[in-house]
Formats: structure tokens, C-alpha cells, sequence
């Protein structure tokens, strides 16, 4: 097993294996010896528990997730890694390589086929290209996971992690926060990847809640409200949830009202709260969305 932290053998690996960087694929490596310890370390992995690894990439997060987790099993699209994960992880026991997408691929029978009575967390160096992708389907198909540990750009973990009413808040926040409790855990500088982004990241874990903070009847509506309220930011949120649900704007006006919200509020403005009642109000006057089924 080479040591994997020196930028020399990390370098010296991928080019005997001919391998050249895929910016679709959104191949950063980490090179900074220290990130992959601490998020290791932070994942909540322990000896008893299993983990998921979105990308390993030459395999430098793999090797400290295997080192304290009982199974790891590693998700990666791009088939030219594979010789190269053989060479760095191919000795470990207790990591199993998927070729794969972490999009496509059955998470649920994976987790039960590989994890059977095991606590599962995920944690991985996403690739950026659908941090937003693979953080709502994690979340939105309630996979049996701990937490989810996550390497995502700067901006990114400020906008996934920003409280409700702040001016950083968009759907996507709220419903990470329906479905997880958030926080940045630490910021990484861009010169620790190879080849270098043009921005910083930062490790964010998500917590993920049994139960969601607040109860709605219907999901769907739900969060079509959330996507309509957000979707005109300049807007008041009463011109765009009438806008973009095709509702009447006397009909949306009645729902604030009723609810108590300021008629003048805007997306960013409304509480948790605030917006399962909109939806609640607003449930019975929105047609289904074609494809789309009731939770
Ligand atoms: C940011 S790199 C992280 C690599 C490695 N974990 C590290 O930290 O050095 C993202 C990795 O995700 C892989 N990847 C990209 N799209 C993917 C997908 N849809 N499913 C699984 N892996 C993917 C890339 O090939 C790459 O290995």
C-alpha cells in the first residue's frame, strides 16, 4: 500500500496509470494530508459501523474511512479509477469498490445488502458538479443513514447550511433542514486539491432528523410551495406562489392572510412554520403536477 498523502506518489500513481483529470466528472483529489484524518474523524464512523463514499477517487478518503469503519463501500462512476483503487485500496478487506453512479444506482438494496445490522453514514469528497442532486436524493428517499459528512464548495455549504430568514436561504435549504439538521464543521483552502478549484470548500454534516420539524399533509404540495415561493427572489412570495402554482393572487393573498404572514413577506422571510401552513391552505386549490405522486 503506497502512502497515499505524498503529492509525489498521488502524482507518480496517476500518471504510471496514463490517467488525466475529467473537470465533467469534477475530479479535485484531495492533496492536503490533514483534510482527510479530520473528516474521517468527524464522519461519526465507528468500529461497529458501516460507510458509503460517493467518489474515491484514487481511494485517500477510502483508506482513513477503512481504517474506522467495519465496511466501506466506495461509489465510483469513472472506469479508469478502477485499476488505480484496485492498487491503493486492494489489500484493505473491508472496502468493497462499486462502479457506479451515485445517482442511478439502488441505494436502498445496497445499504441493506452490505449493511445488514450495521449503523450506516456516508461520507465523501463530493463531486460539485451535483452536490444539490445528491444531497436531495440521500435525503429525500429516507435511506437508513446517521449522517451525511460532506466535502461541498464554499458557497454551496453556506447556502445548504444558512438558517431560515437569512438572505442566503433558497428551497434547497429548506428542505435540507426539513430532512437534516445542518452545520459547517470546517472550511478547506482550494490549494488543497489537485488540480486546485477556482474556489474554497468547506465540510459540512448534515444530522439526519427521524422526523420532520414540522407536519404536513402533503409533501408534494409542500414543497411545490417551497420551490414557487423561491423561484422569484425579487418577487414578494405572494406574487410568486401565484405565479408559479397558476394560482389567482386574491387566492394566495386569503392563504397569508390566514396564516398571518405580512402580505409584503418575501420567500426568505417565512418560517418553517409559516410555509406548511401556505401549503396546507393552498393543498386543496393545487392540480397535481403530471408523474408526480402523493407521499
Ligand atoms: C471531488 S472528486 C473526490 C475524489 C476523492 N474522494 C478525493 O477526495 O480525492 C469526485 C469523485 O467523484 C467521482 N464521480 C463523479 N461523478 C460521479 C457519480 N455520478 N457517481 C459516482 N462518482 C462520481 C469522480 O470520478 C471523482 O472520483
Amino acid at each position: 500500500m503506497p502512502q497515499l498523502w505524498k503529492i509525489g506518489s498521488i502524482k507518480d500513481i496517476l500518471s504510471r496509470h496514463g490517467f488525466t483529470f475529467s473537470k465533467a466528472l469534477g475530479q479535485n483529489f484531495l492533496i492536503n494530508p490533514t483534510v482527510c484524518p479530520r473528516m474521517a474523524e468527524v464522519s461519526g464512523v465507528t468500529p461497529d459501523s458501516g460507510v458509503i463514499e460517493v467518489g474515491p477517487g484514487i481511494g485517500v478518503l477510502t483508506a482513513e474511512l477503512s481504517k474506522r469503519a467495519r465496511k466501506v463501500v466506495a461509489i465510483e462512476l469513472d472506469d479508469r479509477l478502477l485499476p488505480v483503487l484496485e492498487e491503493t485500496l486492494g489489500g484493505r478487506e473491508n472496502v468493497t469498490v462499486v462502479h457506479g453512479d451515485i445517482l442511478k444506482i439502488d441505494l436502498k438494496g445496497l445499504i441493506e445488502r452490505e449493511f445488514a445490522g450495521m449503523g450506516v453514514c456516508l461520507c465523501a469528497n463530493l463531486p460539485y458538479y451535483i452536490t444539490s442532486q445528491v444531497i436531495m436524493r440521500l435525503l429525500e428517499e429516507r435511506l437508513p443513514l446517521r449522517s451525511i459528512t460532506v466535502m461541498v464548495q464554499k458557497e454551496a455549504a453556506t447556502r445548504l447550511c444558512a438558517p431560515l430568514g437569512s438572505r442566503e436561504c433558497g428551497a434547497v435549504t429548506v428542505a435540507v433542514r426539513y430532512f437534516s439538521e445542518p452545520r459547517v464543521v470546517f472550511g478547506v483552502s482550494a490549494g488543497s486539491f489537485l488540480p486546485a478549484p477556482k474556489v474554497d470548500s468547506a465540510v459540512i454534516q448534515l444530522a439526519v432528523r427521524e422526523r420532520p420539524p414540522v407536519e404536513v399533509e402533503s409533501e408534494r404540495a409542500f414543497f411545490r410551495v417551497v420551490k414557487a415561493a423561491f423561484a422569484g427572489r425579487r418577487k414578494t412570495a405572494v406574487n410568486s406562489l401565484s405565479m408559479n402554482l397558476g394560482l389567482p393572487k386574491e387566492t394566495v393573498s386569503a392563504a397569508f392572510e390566514g396564516a398571518g404572514i405580512a402580505p409584503t413577506a418575501r420567500a426568505e422571510n417565512l418560517s418553517m412554520e409559516q410555509l406548511a401552513a401556505l401549503a396546507a391552505a393552498l393543498f386543496p386549490q393545487m392540480g397535481s403536477s403530471q408523474g408526480e405522486k402523493e407521499r
